[in-house]
């Protein structure tokens, strides 16, 4: 018997970042949207704990126990005394490393197939704290939808949307630390006050209506400038993705993926094609949101 669950991907609409905490950790307002590309998780029972990936970027995934989707699988058996042999496949179709949260949805969806495979009978109240211990995103990729993250991201608030968005990402030629992406915002940012983050009341409301131009006005992430300043490049798939016609352009979370937000289904095909032409990235991926959070297939 196997179980499979699809997750999706996110982009941050807004990501307001506060000085670093004494843990590390940097204070964020973060409105994450989740978006409609999305990572199939696998179970079934098996000797051992085994991982494989599949999909164009599979040879980037570690597929020992770093892997956040075994971490979910051993995290979740600890608290319920189970033995975690389970074969876990995942065929991946985030980009890696892409600032979309791939890591994070296969930590989400190995968690709620192991659950469903070993009926553990965790509430959900569990199974988000057991996110959280896996990872910032992690929460987020299990809820799906829009939530506004504060903390360090993983306390959540739902958020309403009133309408589809129309996206273009633009995936780069590898991919972007994480850790290293918020070190450069020290930097960058280093003998400057850094304002505490807050949820901005004009990008709440573009969502809650559905309004695409709203939305385009009100985008931003606060890591973008670090990013840039970690792989200038970007900035040349930032102005080809604007001259094409989208309606805005910004750096998805911590890099190097780029987001595009487009009118309609017809402008980011537009916009798309434009991009792959440009030569300034590696592929250009159509996709739609709110998306669902992890689910059984
Ligand atoms: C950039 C975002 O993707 C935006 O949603 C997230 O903030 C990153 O979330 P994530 O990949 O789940 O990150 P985690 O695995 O929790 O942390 C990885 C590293 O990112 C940095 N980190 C992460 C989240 C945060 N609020 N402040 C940080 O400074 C820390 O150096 C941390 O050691
Ligand atoms: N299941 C997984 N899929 C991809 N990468 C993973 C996975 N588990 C662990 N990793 C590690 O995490 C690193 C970041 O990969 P991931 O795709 O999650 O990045 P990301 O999309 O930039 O994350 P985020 O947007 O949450 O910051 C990879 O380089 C890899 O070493």
């Amino acid at each position: 018997m196997s179980v499979t669950v699809r997750v999706p991907a996110k982009v941050n609409v807004q990501l307001a970042v506060g000085a670093a905490r004494p843990d590390g950790f940097h204070g964020l307002a973060n409105v994450f949207l989740a978006v409609g590309l999305y990572d199939e998780v696998t179970v079934t029972p098996a000797d051992e704990l085994r991982i494989t990936c599949s999909g164009p970027d599979a040879a980037q995934v570690p597929l020992d126990a770093t892997n956040l989707a075994a971490r979910a699988a051993i995290a979740l058996a600890g608290r319920h005394g189970i033995d975690p042999r389970v074969h876990i496949h995942i065929a991946k179709d985030i980009p890696v490393a892409g600032g979309m949260a791939g890591g994070s949805a296969d930590g989400a969806g190995a968690l709620l197939a192991c659950d469903a495979l070993w009926s553990t009978g965790a509430t959900r109240d569990e199974l988000l704290a057991i996110c959280a211990e896996l990872g910032s995103d992690v929460p987020f990729s299990l809820v799906g939808g829009a939530a506004l993250g504060v903390g360090r991201g993983e306390q959540l608030t739902p958020v309403e949307v009133g309408g589809t968005f129309h996206w273009v990402f633009a995936v780069a030629d590898g991919g972007l630390s994480t850790p290293a992406v918020y070190r450069e915002f020290d930097r960058l940012t280093a003998g400057t006050r850094v304002p505490e983050p807050a949820a901005s009341g004009a990008l709440l409301d573009a969502l809650r209506t559905g309004d695409t131009a709203a939305l385009a006005a009100a985008l931003s992430n606060g890591l973008q400038p670090a990013a840039l300043s970690l792989r200038p490049s970007l900035a040349d798939t930032l102005a080809a993705g604007t001259t094409a016609g989208a309606a805005a352009a910004l750096v998805s979370g911590s890099g190097p993926t780029t987001a595009f937000l487009a009118e309609d289904g017809a402008a980011a095909r537009k916009v798309a094609d434009a991009l792959m032409a440009s030569g300034t990235c590696r592929d250009a991926r159509i996709a739609t949101s709110p998306a669902p959070g992890a689910s059984l297939c």
